[in-house]
């Protein structure tokens, strides 16, 4: 049998920027849960196994959404921070007789429902080519400054440095397991389970992303979410890619 190539898909956050009653991963794009087609972009990619991470009390908004899943489902419970949340998920694999083995270890919010299958593919190829931590990542559009805390000048920052990290994220699996044992240990708090490498020592790679991985965060992102779901032939992969080879710099 082919070693398992695991996705961990958070899903315990509490949508406060949301708002309502319904958790985000349960909401809907399209007849599917945001959970469910998260799981569906992971299988199709390339992982064979996915762990949900959900608070026991939502879990139930996902049930059927889970029951319909191309891969096989473990589940565990969410903590009250992202980054406890995909250390809960690495524990529940490093405690699973058969995903214990796994090389190659992807972290999604489950929240990123539309990213593309070649995202996802290029995640794992790039892990299984020996790199230590990678991320899709896209140039950022708008003008960008830093502002002064203590109410100063703003100052216009170099947005040509500047990328934006999406998800899913993938690493060697020992190697995650150990940098999010070591920011527990040492109280250290990140975004991303990049930085939590990086924080350990390891160097960290992009990969181009896709518009279509973004993230729902607020309300207006479902509105604008359905809209490029619609249009998702024509969206990111040729565009997205112009981009990146124009501007990407990494
Ligand atoms: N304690 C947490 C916090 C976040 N997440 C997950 O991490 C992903 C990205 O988080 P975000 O979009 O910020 O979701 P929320 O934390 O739910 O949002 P908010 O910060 O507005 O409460 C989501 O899939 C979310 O469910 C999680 O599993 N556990
Ligand atoms: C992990 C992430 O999606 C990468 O961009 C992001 O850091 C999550 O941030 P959030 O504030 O928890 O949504």
């Amino acid at each position: 049998m082919s070693e398992p190539v695991v996705a961990i898909l958070v899903a315990a956050g509490l949508g406060v920027r949301y708002g309502g009653t319904t958790p985000k991963p349960a909401l809907r794009i399209t007849r599917q849960a945001l959970i469910s087609m998260s799981i569906e972009a992971m299988a199709a990619g390339g992982c064979t196994d996915a762990v949900v991470v959900a608070n026991p009390a939502t879990l139930g908004h996902f049930a059927r959404a889970l029951a319909g899943a191309p891969i096989p489902i473990h589940t565990t419970n969410g903590g009250d921070t992202r980054q406890k949340s995909v250390r809960n998920g690495l524990l529940s694999v490093a405690q699973d007789e058969r995903l214990a083995h796994t090389k190659v270890i992807l972290v999604h919010d489950a929240v990123r429902p539309m990213v593309p299958a070649w995202v996802v593919a290029e995640v794992i190829k790039c892990v299984r080519g020996g790199a230590s931590a990678v991320a899709p990542a896209l140039p950022v559009v708008d003008s960008i400054r830093m502002v002064d805390p203590n109410g100063g000048p703003t100052q216009v920052v170099d947005r040509s440095l500047l990328r934006a990290i999406q998800t899913p994220q993938g690493f060697p699996f020992p190697l995650i397991l150990n940098a999010h044992e070591a920011a527990a240990e040492q109280g250290l708090e990140f975004t991303d389970d990049l930085a939590c490498a990086e924080a350990a020592g390891h160097r960290v790679e992009l990969v181009e992303g896709s518009r279509l991985a973004m993230k729902i965060t607020e309300p207006t992102d479902l509105t604008v979410a359905k809209a490029m779901w619609k249009a998702r032939a024509t969206i990111g992969h040729h565009s997205g890619r112009r981009l990146w080879r124009q501007r990407s710099n990494h």
